[in-house]
């Protein structure tokens, strides 16, 4: 059985380009390694509906933080068994974004923080009604949100197919996402945090497999 790592942080952190680089090291070391990007934007309906409301489209649809959530929960829900093969398949699945993402934001868009309501209906929805697996480690790449923002407003100015949506523009809601991720973190919700600010692989390799 393989081992799984949910990467998580802010829109613009940088989790793609770790998760990337993360992937290439592992191949090289010889291990078997499989990787799922959440939303699946292309291969489900309801990531795809998620993103279209953050830009706009569909109503109130995006007002309210439970369907938007339900949304983000029901791609998962659909990958569930896709990733319970990758695990029997690899050493290790990686996944970009996954369940922490739905507790972070949808906790800091009601302003709770980790020990709220939220995060406890985002676990029982997920791990326990969805049965998702739950992961083996977390990482959590805790870029300060200034630095992401940037990164995520450079990308949209650079790249036509990546324009910022409601979320990324909203300051004052990554700070908040910044605080329950770190709380999360804090409380090694779920399984092992591991929390890295530069994403140097090499140091976090090591920390993966010594931890
Ligand atoms: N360490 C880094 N230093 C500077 N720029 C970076 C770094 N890592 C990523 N970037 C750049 O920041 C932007 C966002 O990176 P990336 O797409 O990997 O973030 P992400 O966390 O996956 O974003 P999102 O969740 O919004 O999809 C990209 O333009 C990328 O090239
Ligand atoms: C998976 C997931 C994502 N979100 C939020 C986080 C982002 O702001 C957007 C879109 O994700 P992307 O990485 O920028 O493509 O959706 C969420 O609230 N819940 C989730 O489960």
């Amino acid at each position: 059985m393989g081992q799984l790592i949910a990467v998580e942080g802010l829109d613009g952190a940088g989790k793609n380009t770790l998760v990337t680089a993360l992937v290439d090291r592992w191949r090289d070391n010889g291990l078997r390694v499989w990787t799922l990007t959440f939303p699946r934007y292309g291969a489900s309906v309801t990531a795809d509906l998620a993103a279209e409301a953050l830009h706009g489209r569909h109503g109130d649809l995006r007002d309210s933080v439970y369907a938007m959530a339900l949304m983000f929960a029901l791609d998962r829900a659909g990958a569930a068994d896709e990733i319970r093969k990758a695990l029997g398949e690899h050493d290790i699945v990686v996944l970009d974004r996954y369940v922490a993402s739905n507790a972070a934001y949808n906790a800091a868009r009601l302003d709770q923080d980790a020990d709220g309501e939220m995060v406890s209906w985002v676990t029982d929805l997920e791990f326990d009604r969805f049965g998702l697996p739950v992961p083996d480690r977390h990482v959590l790449l805790g870029v300060p949100p200034e630095v992401a923002m940037d990164r995520a407003a450079h990308r949209a100015a650079t790249d036509s197919t990546r324009p910022q949506d409601l979320y990324e523009r909203d300051r004052d809601l990554q700070v908040r996402v910044d605080s329950v991720y770190r709380q999360l973190a804090h409380a090694q919700w779920m399984s092992p945090w591991v929390a890295t600010t530069d994403g140097d692989v090499e140091e976090l390799v090591r920390r993966l497999s010594a931890e």
